[in-house]
């Protein structure tokens, strides 16, 4: 199963892609309609709006009077504060019960309006943001809708900024075109990139990112953020640091497209207890790493775990290849990645010349990723001096 949030601010299109999604088979559920459904006559969520915002707000049968709400509701923020309250722990509540009734292959389209402004980003495999300009919405919206102008720039302004849904996007579907191209670009992100993510998360399949060397790509940071944050929502408290390490950390370093995370935990055991769960997540685990597997001595049969070891994951979504190491805590592992890309920041030659050292390897390795590590490998015995030298210097 994979989770999908969907979002836009009001009028963006997200309907339009639920549409195209629901058709492929995609398992909907939609906030705007469970948030209906929780306000039903008879329903305690109706009776306690009421009760917060007068008998006003119920129209003479005694269902919701929706715009008499949405005018008391959308005046300030106390007001609108005071209606989420109410409403969301029962969308929250009611949405959980839908998600357990899901098959376990299910594609889940989350139609979310309020995912921004609700900090659920992180708790999505993936998040598709609908984007239209503020005047292209309320356009749309005023003619195809009849809504109000005041109404849809009140709504407008409470809602998340286009910055704030950009930071979490992991797709970015752009509706300033016909709602066909809007369609088109859905149906082939299902085909492409959700179907087989959904498919590579069942059979623990993991993606590998191409072995080149690309450009620093500005967006590597943001894209680091999104992972690291997504990685907490899935292991939680047994992680002590979750960083976003490697090349694709360092500003200006050229770098696989490949971005490098590293979890923080106890020890390995604790690591070995989340397989499942980061694999459920999206990032299976790849067997047969050095290190991977404890080693008994066989004199005493105790295990050595090595101090080097870890354990790996990688990405199952064929859209973002990832490598995730979890090191325990105070191990020299975890601890080199950590200096050497604070070492590769701070030291713009030395990150220079790491990039020509990983150019020479690439054109050694003849495209096979383990030739690449062991030609890169000489440089390093020395930079674990240097940067012994250039922490000793700091402090
Ligand atoms: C105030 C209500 C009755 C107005 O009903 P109305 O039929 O006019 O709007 P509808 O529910 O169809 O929502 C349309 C759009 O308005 C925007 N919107 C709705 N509620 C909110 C809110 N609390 N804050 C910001 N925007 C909102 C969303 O973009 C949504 O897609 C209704 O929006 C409501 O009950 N809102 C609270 C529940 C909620 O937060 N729903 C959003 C998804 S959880
Ligand atoms: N590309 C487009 N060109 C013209 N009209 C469009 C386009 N995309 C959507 N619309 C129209 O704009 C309005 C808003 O679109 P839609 O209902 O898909 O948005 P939404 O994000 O689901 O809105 P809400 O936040 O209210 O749920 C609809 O009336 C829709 O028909």
């Amino acid at each position: 199963m994979i989770r999908l949030g969907l979002s836009g601010g009001i009028g963006a299109g997200k309907s339009t892609v639920a549409k195209t999604f629901i058709e492929r088979g995609g398992y909907h559920i939609d906030a705007d309609k469970v948030a209906r459904e929780v306000v039903e006559p008879g329903t305690p969520g109706l009776a306690a709006l009421a009760e917060a915002f007068g008998d006003e707000i119920l129209a003479a049968d005694g269902s919701l009077d929706r715009p008499a709400l949405a005018a008391k509701a959308f005046v300030d923020d106390e007001q609108r504060k005071k209606l989420n309250s109410i409403t969301h722990p029962l969308v929250g509540a009611r949405t959980q019960e839908l998600l357990e009734a899901a098959p376990a292959d299910a594609i889940v389209v989350q139609d979310i309006p309020l995912l921004v402004e609700g900090n659920m980003a992180p708790f999505f495999h993936l998040v598709v943001i609908v984007h239209a300009d503020a005047d292209v919405r309320i356009d749309r919206l005023t003619t195809a809708r009849g809504m109000p102008e005041g109404d849809a720039r009140a709504r407008i302004a409470a809602q998340a900024s286009d910055e704030q849904r950009r930071a979490v996007a992991d797709v970015w579907l752009d509706n300033h075109g016909s709602p066909a191209d809007l369609a088109a670009a859905a149906a082939a992100l299902w085909d492409e990139r959700l179907v087989p993510f959904e498919q590579n998360i069942r059979s623990r399949t993991l993606v590998r990112g191409p072995l080149t060397l690309v450009d620093p790509d500005p967006e590597w940071a943001a894209l680091g953020n999104r992972i690291v944050n997504r990685l907490w929502a899935i292991v939680g408290d047994k992680a002590s640091a979750i960083d976003h390490v490697g090349s694709t950390a360092v500003p200006g370093l050229a770098a696989k497209p490949t971005i490098d995370v590293q979890i923080t935990v106890a020890d390995l055991d604790v690591a070995d207890g989340l397989a499942d769960t980061l694999a459920d997540g999206g990032f299976p685990k790849v067997a047969g790493i050095e290190g991977d597997e404890p080693k008994a001595d066989p004199s005493t049969g105790s295990v050595d775990r090595g101090l080097w070891g870890k354990r790996f994951h990688g990405s199952a979504d064929p859209g973002r290849p990832v490598n995730v190491h979890l090191r325990a805590a105070g191990s020299p592992g975890g601890r080199f990645a950590i200096d050497f890309r604070d070492w590769l920041r701070a030291d713009d030659a030395a990150r220079d010349e790491y990039a020509q050292i990983k150019r020479a390897a690439l054109d050694s390795a003849d495209g096979d990723l383990a030739r690449y590590v062991t030609a890169k490998e000489p440089w390093f015995d020395d930079a674990y001096r240097r940067i012994a030298d250039w922490k000793r210097s700091r402090d």
